[in-house]
């Protein structure tokens, strides 16, 4: 019971935001993380952390801008999921928006590579814990 107490108190929230980015064939945009970085090699959705004082949509907005190079307005992401998975120390709390317009063509600026990838093929596809429940619901949802 001690250690139960602990452990809560040391848990950590770890709150990441993400995009499924969905082209008009209704495929999704993923990303494959670069080696040296925690997961590298695994394929997520565009997104990251909140930096200090951001808010979830500004900082999903400045991220699909640093990674992929596009401009996305706040009336363009709509919140939509999101998972709860432990992350080592911390505890990910991944909110996940859909996205279907944008100016600009995503680049892999960031990643190793992007794909566009139908939503039941991203069973397929490794990627982070986290996401697996998400795809079940993206195949329903686009
Ligand atoms: N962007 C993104 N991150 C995810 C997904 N699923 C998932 O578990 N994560 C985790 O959420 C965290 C996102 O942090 P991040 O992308 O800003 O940071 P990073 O590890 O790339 O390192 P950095 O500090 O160098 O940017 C990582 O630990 C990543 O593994 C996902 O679908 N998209």
């Amino acid at each position: 019971m001690a250690n139960a107490v602990i452990e809560r108190a040391e848990l950590v929230l770890f709150p990441v935001v993400a995009a499924a980015l969905i082209d008009g064939e209704g495929r999704v945009l993923v990303q494959q993380r670069p080696p040296g970085k925690m997961m590298a090699g695994l394929w997520e959705f565009p997104g990251g952390k909140l930096e200090p004082g951001e808010t979830p949509e500004a900082a999903l907005i400045r991220e699909l801008h640093e990674e992929l190079g596009i401009t996305v307005s706040a009336a363009s992401i709509v919140p939509t999921a999101f998972a709860s998975e432990r992350l080592g120390e911390r505890h990910l709390l991944l909110l996940l928006y859909l996205c279907r317009t944008w100016s600009g063509t995503p680049r892999a600026l960031d990643a190793v590579a992007i794909d566009w990838v139908a939503p039941a093929d991203l069973h397929a596809l490794a990627m982070p814990p986290a996401d697996l429940p998400l795809i079940g619901l993206l195949e329903r949802l686009i």
